[in-house]
């Protein structure tokens, strides 16, 4: 822990998907935005941060993109080969962080490279609520609209209960032993594990929710990255 209130972390940063539901010409990760890659402002996030320790990005093993990139060659980025899910990359980031040293009792932030816009005071919120916490949590929004079951006819069942819902956002922050063996067993299990809330959540605890900026989306479509190049036009 540091005077800053907050304490210090790695990142691991999961990029080694294809982006299929963007349909560009290249991963959505490597798309430009605002005069650079779309995950160098990712990047940015973490490195301009003083409790980062280290930075781990996972990378296709044959991306032809991410050597190109100035943030490749920072000294506090390492790289790892990616899997064939989003959890297999986030268990390289973890490995490799224990290879090199890093104590299992260290907070580790699981970020996806497809959320560039990742505000300071999110991120700050997230360690400062999280410092103390037995488990660890997430960042996380409230559902805001009305909520519908549908049925395999595509009518409405029911209206479900809003007020207990939240979509999971990532920072996520564990700490690096629980979230190893959370999720070796997850997957071990053949779980489903879209994020390492699940994880945690399958070993049998419960992640904190951070309540964090709905702007902090995940680019999943080319409307996504439309709306966030007009929003940083302003
Ligand atoms: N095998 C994979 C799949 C996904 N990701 C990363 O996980 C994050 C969230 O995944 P998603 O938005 O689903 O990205 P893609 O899998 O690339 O998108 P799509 O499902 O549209 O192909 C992204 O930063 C993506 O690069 C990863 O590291 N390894
Ligand atoms: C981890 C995540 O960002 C939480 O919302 C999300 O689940 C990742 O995207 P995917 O489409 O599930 O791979």
């Amino acid at each position: 822990m540091t005077a800053r209130m907050t304490p210090d972390f790695w990142a691991v940063i999961p990029a080694a998907g294809v982006g299929s539901r963007m349909r560009a010409d290249r991963p959505k990760q490597y798309l430009p935005l605002a005069g650079k890659a779309l995950i160098e402002h990712t990047l940015d996030c973490f490195l301009d941060h003083p409790g980062l320790l280290g930075l781990v990005v996972s990378i296709a093993p044959e991306d032809p993109y991410w050597p190109s990139l100035t943030c490749a060659l920072d000294q506090r980025v390492q790289r790892v080969d990616g899997g064939a899910e989003r959890a297999d990359s986030v268990l390289a980031g973890l490995c490799h962080l224990r290879e090199r040293g890093a104590r299992l009792t260290d907070w580790v932030l699981v970020h996806d490279a497809a959320r560039p816009n990742l505000a300071r005071g999110d991120l700050d919120r997230l360690l400062g609520e999280l410092a103390d916490d037995p488990v660890g949590g997430l960042l996380a929004v409230p559902a805001r609209d009305t909520l519908k079951r549908a049925g395999a006819d595509g009518r409405v069942v029911e209206t479900v209960d809003r007020s207990v819902i939240w979509q999971a956002y990532t920072p996520q922050m564990f700490r690096l032993g629980a979230l190893l063996d959370a999720l070796q067993a997850a997957l071990e299990a053949g779980a489903a594990v879209t994020d390492e809330a699940s994880a945690i959540e399958w070993v049998g605890e419960s992640p904190r929710l951070v309540e964090g900026r709905a702007d902090n989306l995940k680019v999943t479509r080319p409307e996504d990255l439309q709306w966030l190049e007009q929003r940083w036009a302003r």
